[in-house]
């Protein structure tokens, strides 16, 4: 199957291409680069040098349309939604990697994102690309909105715990942090080595766009609206998220007995891992790789379950879950390409 990329340079772009160099049933025949098109791509990635010397294009959505099958958009915000109809109207799959097509709110968009949200026709065409969660819609979608990384490490640890009712859905408190690759490529001031080496932020509290992310996977799981409280920070570590999450239990429960429950809602996804009793996990166990790891600790003195989820922002966080949607939607085996071990240490 030939695909294409489309933000060619970035972050996203290249863990793509880590990824479908060896996917056997893929071609990435094409990469888009607005900034750098007639350029050979290893000489803006030179670790690539003699694997990928393919020469970027600029976008022509036409010839693309004819020429491939699948377009991973790989773009900042409120860039794929100007693209994705056309392609969509004509047959081509398409997963965005970007949050233009996450939403189903048009007014929490344009709160969050700051412009018009695309065309609600094909946002309801628009599946959210939670694999383990959405795996029956996917395998029919044309489009997949591909989450975002802290809303896939948060609400994987959430999940099980909320479908089985057995938290307040009220109170939950996310504390979550990630390494600097989750700003993309693009230079800016904060994230200098000098501003972030020895440094801890919190960021964008009350206004980050995952929370309404968040809370409408999580608000679907419940089938009743939940608000959370979320705190994203940043650390020096290039790359990693670790999701902290607080619920309140609504009766008494052991750390083994929420343990086996959540083993048993997992127990044939093969990216998520639930750790055993004591042992918490930590980015440098998933880095480089599409597992998301889950420890778990219910506190009995306050009543509180404490989640611990940790992904490599940049696998199962974007690049890792789009090719696993990708295997999905193709009737492939949903590991086929990713199914690397971590890189340690
Ligand atoms: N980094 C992460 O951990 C995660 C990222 N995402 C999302 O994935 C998407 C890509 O992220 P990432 O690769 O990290 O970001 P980067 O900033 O590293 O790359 C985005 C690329 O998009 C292209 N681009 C920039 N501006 C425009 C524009 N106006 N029109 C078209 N193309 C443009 C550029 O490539 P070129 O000049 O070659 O076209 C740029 O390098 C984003 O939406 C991001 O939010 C999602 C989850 C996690
Ligand atoms: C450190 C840092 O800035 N991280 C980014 C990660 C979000 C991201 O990339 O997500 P989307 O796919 O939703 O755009 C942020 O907090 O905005």
């Amino acid at each position: 199957m030939n695909v294409a990329i489309i933000g060619g340079t970035g972050y996203g772009a290249v863990e793509l291409l880590r990824f479908l160099y060896n996917h056997p049933h893929v071609t990435v025949s094409k990469i888009i680069s607005h900034s750098n098109s007639g350029t050979p791509f290893s000489e803006v990635y030179p670790h690539l040098v003699n694997l990928i010397d393919t020469e970027m294009e600029s976008l022509d959505i036409s010839t693309l349309a004819e020429e491939v099958d699948l377009v991973f958009f790989a773009t900042p915000s409120n860039v794929s939604k100007n693209y994705i109809p056309e392609l969509i109207d004509k047959g081509i799959k398409c997963i965005d990697l970007s949050g233009d097509f996450r939403l189903k709110d048009g007014e929490q968009y344009r709160n969050y994102y700051g412009e018009k949200m695309a065309p609600e026709k094909y946002i309801e065409k628009a599946v959210y690309g939670l694999s383990e969660v959405n795996k029956k819609a996917i395998e029919n979608a044309l489009l997949i909105a591909n989450p975002g990384c802290y809303p896939t490490a948060t609400t994987l640890g959430l999940i099980p715990v909320l479908s089985h009712n057995l938290a307040d859905y009220q109170n939950i408190v996310i504390d979550a942090k990630t390494g600097t690759t989750g700003a993309g490529r693009s230079l800016s001031q904060g994230f200098h080595f000098s501003e972030m080496q020895e440094n801890f932020k919190a960021y964008k509290l009350g206004i980050h766009k995952h929370i309404p992310e968040i809370e409408q996977v999580l608000s679907d799981t419940a089938n009743e609206d939940i608000q959370v409280t979320f705190t994203p920070h940043v650390v020096p570590m290039t790359r990693g998220i670790m999701s902290t999450i607080y619920v309140n239990l609504k009766e008494r429960q052991s750390t083994k007995q929420l343990l086996d429950l959540y083993k048993e809602f997992y127990k044939d996804k093969p990216f998520v891992r639930v750790r055993e009793e004591g042992i918490i996990p930590q980015t440098k166990e998933v880095y480089g790789s599409n597992f998301c790891d889950i420890g778990l600790y219910a506190d009995e003195r306050t009543g509180k379950l404490i989640i611990v989820s940790v992904i490599d922002n940049l696998v199962k966080g974007a690049s890792g879950q789009a090719i696993q949607n990708m295997n999905i939607m193709n009737g492939w085996d949903e590991a086929t390409g990713i199914n690397q071990l971590p890189i340690y240490p």
